[in-house]
Protein backbone atom coordinates (compact mmCIF):
# COMPACT_ATOMS: atom_id res chain seq x y z
CA UNK A 1 0.00 0.00 0.00
CA UNK A 2 1.75 3.31 -0.53
CA UNK A 3 2.30 5.90 1.78
CA UNK A 4 1.64 9.50 1.45
CA UNK A 5 2.76 12.42 3.75
CA UNK A 6 0.34 15.68 3.66
CA UNK A 7 1.49 18.69 5.56
CA UNK A 8 -0.97 21.53 6.38
CA UNK A 9 0.87 24.83 7.74
CA UNK A 10 -1.01 27.23 9.97
CA UNK A 11 -2.86 29.49 7.32
CA UNK A 12 -4.36 25.75 6.58
CA UNK A 13 -5.31 25.10 10.28
CA UNK A 14 -6.66 28.64 11.10
CA UNK A 15 -9.69 27.80 12.92
CA UNK A 16 -12.15 24.96 12.97
CA UNK A 17 -13.61 25.09 9.25
CA UNK A 18 -10.15 24.68 7.87
CA UNK A 19 -9.02 21.75 10.78
CA UNK A 20 -12.26 19.63 9.44
CA UNK A 21 -11.53 20.34 5.79
CA UNK A 22 -7.74 19.31 6.17
CA UNK A 23 -8.87 15.90 8.30
CA UNK A 24 -11.04 15.38 5.23
CA UNK A 25 -8.19 15.49 2.69
CA UNK A 26 -6.48 12.74 4.92
CA UNK A 27 -9.63 10.74 5.11
CA UNK A 28 -10.26 10.56 1.75
CA UNK A 29 -6.22 10.00 1.03
CA UNK A 30 -6.83 7.13 2.90
CA UNK A 31 -10.40 5.78 1.47
CA UNK A 32 -8.40 6.40 -1.92
CA UNK A 33 -6.45 3.75 -0.65
CA UNK A 34 -2.91 5.17 0.72
CA UNK A 35 -1.80 5.10 4.23
CA UNK A 36 -1.86 8.66 5.35
CA UNK A 37 0.70 10.35 7.75
CA UNK A 38 -0.38 14.16 8.37
CA UNK A 39 2.50 16.96 9.90
CA UNK A 40 0.26 19.96 11.34
CA UNK A 41 1.38 23.61 12.24
CA UNK A 42 0.22 25.52 14.85
CA UNK A 43 -2.76 27.54 14.03
CA UNK A 44 -3.03 30.31 11.92
CA UNK A 45 -0.20 32.84 13.77
CA UNK A 46 -0.30 31.22 17.03
CA UNK A 47 3.24 30.77 16.80
CA UNK A 48 3.96 34.34 16.66
CA UNK A 49 1.61 34.95 19.32
CA UNK A 50 3.50 32.66 21.61
CA UNK A 51 6.82 34.67 20.64
CA UNK A 52 5.03 37.98 21.60
CA UNK A 53 4.03 36.30 24.88
CA UNK A 54 8.08 35.51 25.39
CA UNK A 55 9.09 39.12 24.39
CA UNK A 56 6.88 40.58 27.35
CA UNK A 57 8.27 38.12 30.18
CA UNK A 58 12.11 38.46 29.25
CA UNK A 59 13.92 40.58 26.44
CA UNK A 60 16.39 37.52 26.17
CA UNK A 61 14.38 34.48 26.89
CA UNK A 62 16.53 31.54 27.37
CA UNK A 63 16.54 29.13 24.13
CA UNK A 64 15.59 25.71 25.98
CA UNK A 65 12.56 27.57 27.57
CA UNK A 66 11.56 28.80 24.47
CA UNK A 67 11.09 25.71 22.54
CA UNK A 68 8.85 24.46 25.38
CA UNK A 69 7.07 26.96 24.96
CA UNK A 70 6.99 26.93 20.86
CA UNK A 71 6.27 23.42 20.77
CA UNK A 72 3.17 23.78 22.29
CA UNK A 73 1.95 25.86 18.69
CA UNK A 74 1.62 22.40 17.15
CA UNK A 75 0.51 20.20 19.97
CA UNK A 76 -2.93 22.55 19.86
CA UNK A 77 -3.63 21.52 16.19
CA UNK A 78 -2.31 17.86 16.25
CA UNK A 79 -5.17 17.03 18.97
CA UNK A 80 -7.59 18.76 17.27
CA UNK A 81 -7.13 17.50 13.82
CA UNK A 82 -7.56 13.89 15.39
CA UNK A 83 -10.27 14.90 17.16
CA UNK A 84 -12.37 15.82 13.84
CA UNK A 85 -11.01 12.52 12.18
CA UNK A 86 -12.62 10.98 14.69
CA UNK A 87 -15.54 12.62 14.12
CA UNK A 88 -15.51 11.88 10.68
CA UNK A 89 -15.58 7.80 11.57
CA UNK A 90 -11.67 7.16 10.88
CA UNK A 91 -8.83 6.37 13.23
CA UNK A 92 -6.61 8.76 14.18
CA UNK A 93 -3.57 8.94 16.48
CA UNK A 94 -1.68 12.55 17.72
CA UNK A 95 2.08 12.46 17.89
CA UNK A 96 4.12 14.90 19.57
CA UNK A 97 7.97 15.23 18.13
CA UNK A 98 9.14 13.45 21.06
CA UNK A 99 6.24 10.57 20.88
CA UNK A 100 7.55 9.90 17.26
CA UNK A 101 11.43 9.40 17.97
CA UNK A 102 12.50 12.66 16.17
CA UNK A 103 16.07 13.20 17.51
CA UNK A 104 17.64 16.43 17.31
CA UNK A 105 20.51 18.02 18.37
CA UNK A 106 20.40 20.68 21.20
CA UNK A 107 20.54 23.71 19.38
CA UNK A 108 17.49 24.76 20.79
CA UNK A 109 15.16 26.78 18.28
CA UNK A 110 17.45 25.76 15.51
CA UNK A 111 17.92 22.35 15.82
CA UNK A 112 18.88 19.58 13.78
CA UNK A 113 16.98 16.58 13.24
CA UNK A 114 19.58 13.29 13.56
CA UNK A 115 17.47 10.42 13.11
CA UNK A 116 13.70 9.16 13.58
CA UNK A 117 12.42 5.96 14.31
CA UNK A 118 9.66 4.89 12.63
CA UNK A 119 8.64 1.75 14.16
CA UNK A 120 5.40 3.24 15.60
CA UNK A 121 4.51 5.54 13.19
CA UNK A 122 3.93 2.07 10.81
CA UNK A 123 2.59 0.10 13.58
CA UNK A 124 -0.01 3.30 14.01
CA UNK A 125 -0.53 2.99 9.89
CA UNK A 126 -0.77 -0.63 9.80
CA UNK A 127 -3.63 -0.81 12.27
CA UNK A 128 -5.39 1.77 10.34
CA UNK A 129 -4.67 5.02 11.93
CA UNK A 130 -4.26 8.52 9.90
CA UNK A 131 -0.66 9.27 11.97
CA UNK A 132 -0.73 13.14 12.59
CA UNK A 133 2.74 14.06 13.69
CA UNK A 134 3.41 17.49 15.43
CA UNK A 135 5.57 19.68 13.24
CA UNK A 136 8.73 21.67 13.53
CA UNK A 137 9.21 19.92 16.91
CA UNK A 138 11.75 16.82 18.10
CA UNK A 139 13.82 15.94 21.44
CA UNK A 140 17.50 15.92 22.16
CA UNK A 141 19.48 13.39 24.04
CA UNK A 142 18.45 14.33 27.64
CA UNK A 143 14.61 14.47 26.19
CA UNK A 144 14.59 18.41 26.44
CA UNK A 145 11.99 19.71 23.72
CA UNK A 146 13.55 21.48 20.56
CA UNK A 147 12.35 23.47 17.67
CA UNK A 148 13.66 23.05 14.27
CA UNK A 149 13.35 26.94 13.68
CA UNK A 150 10.85 28.81 11.81
CA UNK A 151 8.82 27.47 9.16
CA UNK A 152 10.38 23.63 10.34
CA UNK A 153 6.85 21.73 9.84
CA UNK A 154 7.82 21.29 6.07
CA UNK A 155 10.88 20.08 7.01
CA UNK A 156 9.32 17.58 9.36
CA UNK A 157 7.22 16.60 6.67
CA UNK A 158 9.95 15.46 4.11
CA UNK A 159 12.17 14.49 6.95
CA UNK A 160 9.19 11.44 7.76
CA UNK A 161 8.54 11.07 3.76
CA UNK A 162 12.35 10.16 3.50
CA UNK A 163 12.38 7.95 6.30
CA UNK A 164 8.81 6.03 5.82
CA UNK A 165 9.43 5.92 2.01
CA UNK A 166 6.71 7.77 1.01
CA UNK A 167 5.10 7.89 -2.69
CA UNK A 168 4.71 12.01 -2.12
CA UNK A 169 4.99 14.46 0.56
CA UNK A 170 2.13 17.12 -0.44
CA UNK A 171 2.55 20.70 1.17
CA UNK A 172 -0.59 22.23 1.67
CA UNK A 173 -0.78 26.01 2.33
CA UNK A 174 -2.22 29.15 0.92
CA UNK A 175 -1.26 29.15 -2.06
CA UNK A 176 -1.82 26.69 -5.26
CA UNK A 177 2.28 26.06 -5.51
CA UNK A 178 5.53 27.72 -6.16
CA UNK A 179 5.16 31.01 -8.14
CA UNK A 180 8.21 32.31 -10.22
CA UNK A 181 8.37 35.22 -6.96
CA UNK A 182 6.31 35.65 -4.07
CA UNK A 183 2.44 36.51 -5.87
CA UNK A 184 1.62 38.73 -2.48
CA UNK A 185 4.32 40.88 -2.98
CA UNK A 186 4.18 41.09 -7.89
CA UNK A 187 1.06 39.97 -8.41
CA UNK A 188 2.04 39.06 -12.11
CA UNK A 189 4.15 35.96 -10.72
CA UNK A 190 3.72 32.69 -12.76
CA UNK A 191 2.63 29.38 -11.13
CA UNK A 192 5.27 26.87 -12.16
CA UNK A 193 4.26 23.61 -12.73
CA UNK A 194 7.81 21.99 -11.88
CA UNK A 195 10.81 23.55 -10.22
CA UNK A 196 13.74 21.06 -9.42
CA UNK A 197 15.18 20.84 -6.08
CA UNK A 198 18.74 22.97 -6.48
CA UNK A 199 16.64 25.70 -7.76
CA UNK A 200 13.74 25.69 -4.82
CA UNK A 201 16.43 25.10 -2.36
CA UNK A 202 18.66 28.42 -3.15
CA UNK A 203 14.67 30.20 -3.96
CA UNK A 204 13.99 29.47 -0.44
CA UNK A 205 17.21 30.07 1.39
CA UNK A 206 17.44 33.62 -0.27
CA UNK A 207 13.69 34.65 1.00
CA UNK A 208 11.27 32.14 -1.09
CA UNK A 209 8.75 31.55 2.16
CA UNK A 210 6.77 29.16 0.85
CA UNK A 211 9.05 26.45 1.50
CA UNK A 212 11.39 25.85 4.87
CA UNK A 213 14.88 25.40 2.79
CA UNK A 214 16.02 22.43 5.06
CA UNK A 215 13.10 20.40 3.58
CA UNK A 216 14.66 20.76 0.04
CA UNK A 217 18.05 19.60 1.48
CA UNK A 218 16.09 16.28 2.78
CA UNK A 219 13.90 15.97 -0.43
CA UNK A 220 16.53 16.23 -2.64
CA UNK A 221 19.33 13.83 -0.82
CA UNK A 222 16.67 10.94 -0.67
CA UNK A 223 15.04 12.13 -3.72
CA UNK A 224 11.58 12.41 -2.51
CA UNK A 225 8.83 14.41 -4.85
CA UNK A 226 7.10 17.33 -3.03
CA UNK A 227 3.97 18.36 -4.08
CA UNK A 228 3.12 22.25 -3.21
CA UNK A 229 -1.06 22.78 -3.52
CA UNK A 230 -3.61 24.70 -2.24
CA UNK A 231 -5.64 23.84 0.79
CA UNK A 232 -8.67 25.25 -0.55
CA UNK A 233 -9.10 23.59 -3.72
CA UNK A 234 -8.23 20.44 -5.67
CA UNK A 235 -6.18 22.07 -8.03
CA UNK A 236 -3.43 20.36 -9.65
CA UNK A 237 0.16 22.18 -7.54
CA UNK A 238 3.80 22.63 -8.11
CA UNK A 239 5.90 19.63 -8.42
CA UNK A 240 9.42 20.08 -6.45
CA UNK A 241 11.90 17.43 -8.09
CA UNK A 242 14.81 16.54 -9.71
CA UNK A 243 14.53 17.73 -13.13
CA UNK A 244 14.14 21.70 -13.89
CA UNK A 245 10.52 22.96 -16.05
CA UNK A 246 12.81 24.05 -18.48
CA UNK A 247 16.05 23.13 -19.84
CA UNK A 248 16.55 26.47 -21.81
CA UNK A 249 15.63 29.57 -19.45
CA UNK A 250 18.51 31.70 -17.40
CA UNK A 251 16.13 32.39 -14.72
CA UNK A 252 13.51 30.20 -12.88
CA UNK A 253 11.98 32.95 -10.36
CA UNK A 254 13.53 35.66 -8.17
CA UNK A 255 13.19 36.07 -4.16
CA UNK A 256 13.17 38.83 -1.56
CA UNK A 257 14.89 38.87 1.73
CA UNK A 258 13.30 42.55 2.92
CA UNK A 259 14.66 42.48 6.49
CA UNK A 260 18.04 41.97 5.91
CA UNK A 261 21.68 43.88 7.82
CA UNK A 262 24.73 44.82 6.07
CA UNK A 263 27.87 44.53 8.73
CA UNK A 264 31.22 45.64 7.59
CA UNK A 265 34.53 45.17 9.59
CA UNK A 266 37.08 48.18 8.33
CA UNK A 267 40.45 48.18 7.93
CA UNK A 268 41.78 44.32 9.20
CA UNK A 269 44.63 42.81 8.39
CA UNK A 270 45.03 41.10 5.11
CA UNK A 271 46.09 38.22 6.50
CA UNK A 272 45.37 34.40 6.70
CA UNK A 273 43.47 33.40 9.52
CA UNK A 274 41.75 36.97 9.52
CA UNK A 275 38.14 36.04 8.12
CA UNK A 276 38.38 32.78 9.95
CA UNK A 277 38.48 34.89 13.35
CA UNK A 278 35.37 36.52 12.03
CA UNK A 279 33.21 34.37 10.68
CA UNK A 280 33.71 31.52 13.16
CA UNK A 281 32.69 33.54 16.04
CA UNK A 282 29.53 34.52 14.13
CA UNK A 283 29.02 30.64 13.15
CA UNK A 284 29.65 29.72 16.82
CA UNK A 285 25.93 31.82 17.60
CA UNK A 286 24.40 29.12 14.45
CA UNK A 287 23.64 32.07 12.26
CA UNK A 288 23.69 32.00 8.62
CA UNK A 289 25.83 34.75 6.64
CA UNK A 290 25.21 35.62 2.91
CA UNK A 291 27.12 37.78 0.67
CA UNK A 292 30.68 38.10 1.65
CA UNK A 293 32.44 40.75 0.17
CA UNK A 294 36.32 41.33 0.86
CA UNK A 295 37.31 44.08 -0.99
CA UNK A 296 41.55 44.22 -1.64
CA UNK A 297 42.30 47.08 0.25
CA UNK A 298 45.31 49.61 0.63
CA UNK A 299 48.38 49.32 3.36
CA UNK A 300 47.99 45.45 4.00
CA UNK A 301 44.45 46.06 5.30
CA UNK A 302 40.60 45.24 3.71
CA UNK A 303 37.67 45.74 4.78
CA UNK A 304 34.78 42.74 5.04
CA UNK A 305 31.66 43.04 4.57
CA UNK A 306 28.51 40.47 4.61
CA UNK A 307 24.88 40.16 5.33
CA UNK A 308 22.70 38.38 8.16
CA UNK A 309 19.02 38.12 8.60
CA UNK A 310 18.01 41.35 10.02
CA UNK A 311 16.90 39.43 13.51
CA UNK A 312 20.45 38.27 13.88
CA UNK A 313 22.24 41.41 13.84
CA UNK A 314 21.93 42.43 17.41
CA UNK A 315 23.84 38.64 18.26
CA UNK A 316 26.06 39.03 14.64
CA UNK A 317 27.40 42.59 16.44
CA UNK A 318 27.91 40.92 19.46
CA UNK A 319 30.37 38.51 17.97
CA UNK A 320 31.97 40.37 15.11
CA UNK A 321 33.29 43.19 17.51
CA UNK A 322 35.22 40.80 20.03
CA UNK A 323 36.66 39.51 16.89
CA UNK A 324 37.35 42.71 15.57
CA UNK A 325 39.09 43.96 18.90
CA UNK A 326 41.09 40.80 18.53
CA UNK A 327 41.95 41.58 15.05
CA UNK A 328 43.13 44.89 15.58
CA UNK A 329 40.32 46.26 12.89
CA UNK A 330 39.92 50.10 12.03
CA UNK A 331 35.77 49.88 13.13
CA UNK A 332 32.25 48.11 12.63
CA UNK A 333 29.84 49.96 10.42
CA UNK A 334 26.60 48.41 10.00
CA UNK A 335 22.82 49.48 7.30
CA UNK A 336 19.72 47.71 8.96
CA UNK A 337 17.35 49.14 6.38
CA UNK A 338 18.71 46.99 3.33
CA UNK A 339 17.04 44.42 1.66
CA UNK A 340 18.13 41.20 -0.62
CA UNK A 341 17.13 40.80 -4.33
CA UNK A 342 18.36 37.35 -5.68
CA UNK A 343 17.36 35.79 -8.99
CA UNK A 344 18.23 31.33 -9.31
CA UNK A 345 18.16 29.34 -12.51
CA UNK A 346 19.96 26.17 -13.31
CA UNK A 347 20.26 28.12 -16.80
CA UNK A 348 22.39 30.14 -16.13
CA UNK A 349 25.23 28.02 -14.59
CA UNK A 350 26.12 27.44 -18.87
CA UNK A 351 24.69 31.11 -20.20
CA UNK A 352 26.36 34.10 -20.37
CA UNK A 353 24.99 37.70 -19.71
CA UNK A 354 22.32 37.17 -17.38
CA UNK A 355 23.98 39.43 -14.60
CA UNK A 356 24.65 42.39 -16.70
CA UNK A 357 20.71 41.75 -17.95
CA UNK A 358 19.64 41.70 -14.11
CA UNK A 359 22.26 44.95 -13.04
CA UNK A 360 20.43 46.92 -16.39
CA UNK A 361 17.04 46.28 -15.47
CA UNK A 362 17.91 47.83 -12.00
CA UNK A 363 19.49 50.65 -13.27
CA UNK A 364 16.64 51.70 -15.85
CA UNK A 365 14.66 51.30 -12.66
CA UNK A 366 16.58 53.20 -10.44
CA UNK A 367 17.74 51.23 -8.07
CA UNK A 368 21.14 51.59 -6.81
CA UNK A 369 23.47 48.17 -6.35
CA UNK A 370 24.78 48.34 -2.64
CA UNK A 371 26.67 44.99 -2.95
CA UNK A 372 27.00 41.57 -5.32
CA UNK A 373 27.57 38.44 -4.97
CA UNK A 374 27.33 35.53 -7.78
CA UNK A 375 26.77 31.33 -7.32
CA UNK A 376 26.62 29.04 -9.46
CA UNK A 377 22.77 29.50 -10.21
CA UNK A 378 22.23 32.55 -8.74
CA UNK A 379 22.93 36.26 -8.25
CA UNK A 380 22.35 38.51 -5.42
CA UNK A 381 21.98 42.25 -4.99
CA UNK A 382 21.66 44.28 -2.25
CA UNK A 383 19.74 47.19 -2.25
CA UNK A 384 18.15 49.77 -0.17
CA UNK A 385 14.98 48.48 1.66
CA UNK A 386 12.39 51.38 0.22
CA UNK A 387 13.88 50.00 -3.62
CA UNK A 388 13.23 46.50 -2.87
CA UNK A 389 9.98 45.98 -4.06
CA UNK A 390 11.23 48.03 -7.47
CA UNK A 391 13.87 46.15 -7.60
CA UNK A 392 12.25 42.80 -7.33
CA UNK A 393 9.74 43.90 -9.94
CA UNK A 394 12.41 45.09 -12.43
CA UNK A 395 13.95 41.80 -12.34
CA UNK A 396 10.83 39.55 -12.47
CA UNK A 397 10.52 41.84 -15.48
CA UNK A 398 13.69 41.95 -17.53
CA UNK A 399 13.45 38.41 -17.05
CA UNK A 400 10.14 37.63 -18.24
CA UNK A 401 9.11 35.52 -15.72
CA UNK A 402 5.36 36.00 -16.24
CA UNK A 403 5.49 33.96 -19.16
CA UNK A 404 5.44 30.14 -19.72
CA UNK A 405 8.94 29.19 -21.38
CA UNK A 406 9.16 28.67 -24.51
CA UNK A 407 10.46 24.94 -23.78
CA UNK A 408 9.18 23.32 -20.92
CA UNK A 409 8.02 19.91 -19.36
CA UNK A 410 4.74 19.15 -17.90
CA UNK A 411 5.96 16.25 -14.38
CA UNK A 412 3.82 13.78 -16.65
CA UNK A 413 6.41 14.25 -19.39
CA UNK A 414 9.31 14.42 -16.63
CA UNK A 415 7.99 11.38 -14.79
CA UNK A 416 7.06 9.32 -18.00
CA UNK A 417 10.43 10.00 -19.22
CA UNK A 418 12.52 8.98 -15.78
CA UNK A 419 10.57 5.56 -15.19
CA UNK A 420 12.70 3.29 -16.70
CA UNK A 421 15.80 4.80 -15.50
CA UNK A 422 14.32 4.70 -11.56
CA UNK A 423 16.87 2.96 -9.28
CA UNK A 424 15.37 1.93 -5.99
CA UNK A 425 17.90 -0.22 -4.88
CA UNK A 426 20.06 2.98 -4.70
CA UNK A 427 17.77 4.87 -2.86
CA UNK A 428 17.34 2.20 -0.42
CA UNK A 429 21.12 1.88 -0.15
CA UNK A 430 21.02 5.89 0.30
CA UNK A 431 18.94 6.27 2.81
CA UNK A 432 20.43 3.50 5.04
CA UNK A 433 23.57 4.87 4.84
CA UNK A 434 23.25 8.77 4.72
CA UNK A 435 23.16 10.63 7.58
CA UNK A 436 19.79 12.73 8.26
CA UNK A 437 20.08 16.62 8.19
CA UNK A 438 24.28 16.48 8.20
CA UNK A 439 25.77 18.07 6.06
CA UNK A 440 26.60 15.88 2.49
CA UNK A 441 29.22 16.71 0.40
CA UNK A 442 29.61 15.75 -3.33
CA UNK A 443 32.90 17.04 -4.22
CA UNK A 444 36.19 19.53 -4.03
CA UNK A 445 37.06 21.21 -6.99
CA UNK A 446 40.15 23.40 -8.71
CA UNK A 447 39.78 25.46 -11.33
CA UNK A 448 43.22 26.67 -12.43
CA UNK A 449 44.49 29.29 -14.87
CA UNK A 450 41.97 32.06 -13.79
CA UNK A 451 42.33 35.59 -13.42
CA UNK A 452 41.05 38.21 -10.61
CA UNK A 453 40.32 41.91 -11.97
CA UNK A 454 38.91 45.03 -9.26
CA UNK A 455 38.02 48.41 -10.22
CA UNK A 456 38.39 50.18 -7.11
CA UNK A 457 36.69 53.67 -6.40
CA UNK A 458 33.53 53.15 -8.07
CA UNK A 459 30.70 55.66 -7.85
CA UNK A 460 28.06 54.31 -5.63
CA UNK A 461 25.17 55.57 -8.18
CA UNK A 462 22.74 53.26 -10.36
CA UNK A 463 23.71 52.17 -13.82
CA UNK A 464 27.55 51.74 -13.64
CA UNK A 465 27.61 47.90 -12.98
CA UNK A 466 25.16 47.35 -15.82
CA UNK A 467 27.48 49.46 -18.14
CA UNK A 468 30.86 48.01 -16.84
CA UNK A 469 29.71 43.92 -17.28
CA UNK A 470 28.06 44.88 -20.72
CA UNK A 471 31.11 46.36 -21.54
CA UNK A 472 33.51 43.03 -20.60
CA UNK A 473 30.76 40.71 -22.32
CA UNK A 474 30.75 43.01 -25.07
CA UNK A 475 34.47 42.09 -25.30
CA UNK A 476 33.63 38.49 -25.53
CA UNK A 477 35.27 37.60 -22.07
CA UNK A 478 33.27 35.08 -20.07
CA UNK A 479 32.77 36.52 -15.96
CA UNK A 480 32.37 33.69 -13.21
CA UNK A 481 32.38 35.03 -9.90
CA UNK A 482 30.92 38.94 -9.26
CA UNK A 483 31.57 40.20 -5.80
CA UNK A 484 30.55 44.01 -5.36
CA UNK A 485 31.34 45.65 -2.03
CA UNK A 486 30.84 48.63 0.06
CA UNK A 487 34.21 50.62 0.06
CA UNK A 488 35.35 51.21 3.59
CA UNK A 489 37.43 54.62 2.29
CA UNK A 490 34.91 56.96 1.45
CA UNK A 491 31.34 55.10 0.39
CA UNK A 492 32.62 54.31 -3.30
CA UNK A 493 32.53 50.44 -4.14
CA UNK A 494 35.10 47.76 -5.76
CA UNK A 495 33.98 45.22 -8.00
CA UNK A 496 35.83 42.16 -8.51
CA UNK A 497 35.37 39.81 -11.01
CA UNK A 498 37.11 36.32 -12.21
CA UNK A 499 37.81 35.51 -15.50
CA UNK A 500 39.82 32.64 -17.38
CA UNK A 501 43.47 33.51 -17.71
CA UNK A 502 43.86 34.31 -21.09
CA UNK A 503 41.33 36.93 -21.42
CA UNK A 504 42.88 39.28 -18.49
CA UNK A 505 44.70 41.51 -21.27
CA UNK A 506 41.53 42.28 -23.18
CA UNK A 507 39.35 42.54 -20.08
CA UNK A 508 42.08 45.00 -18.40
CA UNK A 509 41.49 46.97 -21.39
CA UNK A 510 38.05 47.23 -20.92
CA UNK A 511 38.95 48.06 -17.34
CA UNK A 512 41.00 51.16 -17.98
CA UNK A 513 38.18 52.38 -20.48
CA UNK A 514 35.67 52.03 -17.63
CA UNK A 515 37.62 53.59 -15.53
CA UNK A 516 38.06 56.91 -17.58
CA UNK A 517 34.64 56.48 -18.55
CA UNK A 518 33.34 56.93 -14.72
CA UNK A 519 36.38 58.76 -12.80
CA UNK A 520 37.72 55.24 -11.26
CA UNK A 521 40.37 55.42 -8.64
CA UNK A 522 42.32 52.68 -10.05
CA UNK A 523 41.39 49.03 -11.54
CA UNK A 524 43.98 46.07 -10.69
CA UNK A 525 44.32 42.74 -12.35
CA UNK A 526 46.12 39.11 -11.14
CA UNK A 527 46.62 36.02 -12.77
CA UNK A 528 47.97 32.98 -11.76
CA UNK A 529 44.56 31.92 -9.48
CA UNK A 530 42.69 28.93 -8.83
CA UNK A 531 39.09 28.57 -7.63
CA UNK A 532 38.58 25.71 -5.01
CA UNK A 533 34.55 24.98 -4.99
CA UNK A 534 33.71 22.55 -2.69
CA UNK A 535 29.96 21.42 -3.72
CA UNK A 536 27.20 19.56 -1.56
CA UNK A 537 23.98 19.54 0.24
CA UNK A 538 23.30 21.96 2.95
CA UNK A 539 26.47 24.43 3.01
CA UNK A 540 25.08 27.33 3.57
CA UNK A 541 22.32 26.71 6.14
CA UNK A 542 25.30 24.34 8.11
CA UNK A 543 26.55 27.62 9.48
CA UNK A 544 30.48 26.13 10.23
CA UNK A 545 30.65 25.41 6.72
CA UNK A 546 32.86 28.97 6.25
CA UNK A 547 34.82 28.25 9.17
CA UNK A 548 35.94 24.99 8.55
CA UNK A 549 37.21 26.32 4.79
CA UNK A 550 38.82 29.45 6.20
CA UNK A 551 40.50 27.46 9.47
CA UNK A 552 41.90 24.35 6.45
CA UNK A 553 43.23 27.57 3.78
CA UNK A 554 44.58 30.22 6.77
CA UNK A 555 46.58 26.64 8.41
CA UNK A 556 47.85 26.12 4.75
CA UNK A 557 48.92 29.96 5.14
CA UNK A 558 46.48 30.54 1.71
CA UNK A 559 45.13 34.03 1.75
CA UNK A 560 41.41 33.78 0.19
CA UNK A 561 40.97 36.35 -2.16
CA UNK A 562 37.52 36.00 -2.61
CA UNK A 563 34.63 33.51 -1.47
CA UNK A 564 31.16 33.67 -2.39
CA UNK A 565 28.64 31.05 -0.30
CA UNK A 566 25.19 29.29 -1.52
CA UNK A 567 23.58 26.29 -0.99
CA UNK A 568 25.30 24.08 -3.22
CA UNK A 569 28.59 25.53 -3.50
CA UNK A 570 31.32 27.47 -1.65
CA UNK A 571 34.10 28.52 -3.95
CA UNK A 572 37.01 30.38 -2.51
CA UNK A 573 39.72 32.43 -4.77
CA UNK A 574 43.19 31.93 -4.06
CA UNK A 575 46.87 31.91 -5.61
CA UNK A 576 47.29 28.85 -8.39
CA UNK A 577 50.55 28.21 -6.80
CA UNK A 578 48.73 27.04 -3.74
CA UNK A 579 45.65 25.65 -4.74
CA UNK A 580 46.33 21.87 -4.55
CA UNK A 581 47.75 22.02 -1.41
CA UNK A 582 44.59 23.80 -1.02
CA UNK A 583 42.28 21.19 -1.83
CA UNK A 584 43.91 19.00 0.10
CA UNK A 585 43.81 20.40 3.79
CA UNK A 586 39.93 21.02 2.13
CA UNK A 587 39.57 17.05 1.93
CA UNK A 588 40.98 16.52 4.76
CA UNK A 589 39.40 19.16 7.01
CA UNK A 590 35.90 18.35 5.53
CA UNK A 591 36.51 14.28 6.01
CA UNK A 592 37.40 15.31 9.31
CA UNK A 593 33.94 17.20 10.00
CA UNK A 594 32.20 14.41 8.39
CA UNK A 595 33.03 11.94 10.44
N1 LIG B 1 7.83 31.84 -4.81
C1 LIG B 1 6.74 31.73 -4.06
N2 LIG B 1 5.68 31.00 -4.49
C2 LIG B 1 4.57 30.86 -3.74
N3 LIG B 1 4.41 31.45 -2.53
C3 LIG B 1 5.42 32.19 -2.05
C4 LIG B 1 6.63 32.37 -2.78
N4 LIG B 1 7.46 33.13 -2.04
C5 LIG B 1 6.83 33.43 -0.91
N5 LIG B 1 5.58 32.88 -0.90
C6 LIG B 1 4.61 33.04 0.19
O1 LIG B 1 4.57 31.85 0.95
C7 LIG B 1 3.28 31.79 1.55
C8 LIG B 1 3.03 30.38 2.05
O2 LIG B 1 3.93 30.11 3.11
P1 LIG B 1 3.44 30.17 4.63
O3 LIG B 1 2.70 31.44 4.90
O4 LIG B 1 4.61 29.84 5.51
O5 LIG B 1 2.38 29.01 4.60
P2 LIG B 1 2.04 27.88 5.65
O6 LIG B 1 1.38 28.55 6.81
O7 LIG B 1 1.13 27.01 4.87
O8 LIG B 1 3.34 27.18 5.99
C9 LIG B 1 2.35 32.27 0.45
O9 LIG B 1 1.17 32.79 0.94
C10 LIG B 1 3.20 33.30 -0.29
O10 LIG B 1 2.85 34.62 0.06
N1 LIG C 1 4.50 26.97 13.61
C1 LIG C 1 5.88 27.09 13.25
C2 LIG C 1 6.30 26.02 12.28
C3 LIG C 1 5.81 26.11 10.86
O1 LIG C 1 6.40 25.50 9.98
O2 LIG C 1 4.73 26.86 10.58
P1 LIG C 1 4.09 27.06 9.09
O3 LIG C 1 3.95 25.71 8.47
O4 LIG C 1 2.78 27.73 9.34
O5 LIG C 1 5.08 27.93 8.30
C4 LIG C 1 6.19 28.49 12.73
O6 LIG C 1 5.29 29.31 12.65
O7 LIG C 1 7.33 28.79 12.45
Amino acid sequence: MSLIVQKFGGTSVADTDKIRAAARKAVRAQQQGHQVVMVVSAMGKNTDVLVSLASEMSETPPAREMDMLLSTGEQVSVALVAMAIHGMGAKAVSLTGGQIGIRTDNSFTKARIQSISTARIERLLDEGNIVIAAGFQGIDEDLNITTLGRGGSDTTAVALAAVLGAETCEIYTDVDGVYTTDPRVLPEARHVGVISYDEMLELASLGAGVMHSRSIEFAKKFGVPIHVRSSFSDTEGTMIVAEPESASASVCGAALTRDEARITVLGVPDVPGTSLEIFSAISDRKIAVDMIVQNIGNDGRTDISFTVQHSDLESTLQAVSAAATQLGAVGITHDDQVSKVSVVGLGMAVQTGVAHKMFRALADAGVNIQMITTGEIKISVLVSRDQASNALRAVHQVFKLMDQPAERKSWAQIRAERHEKADVNTLVARLQSDALEELTLTGIDVMPNQARVTLRGVPDTPGIAADMFESVSEAGVFIDMIVQGIDGEDGRTSVSMTIPEKDLDTCLEVAKSLMKRHGLRDVQGGEGIAKVTVSGIGLRSHTNVGTIMFRALAGADINVQMINTSELQVNTVIDGKKAQIGRERLSAAFQEALR
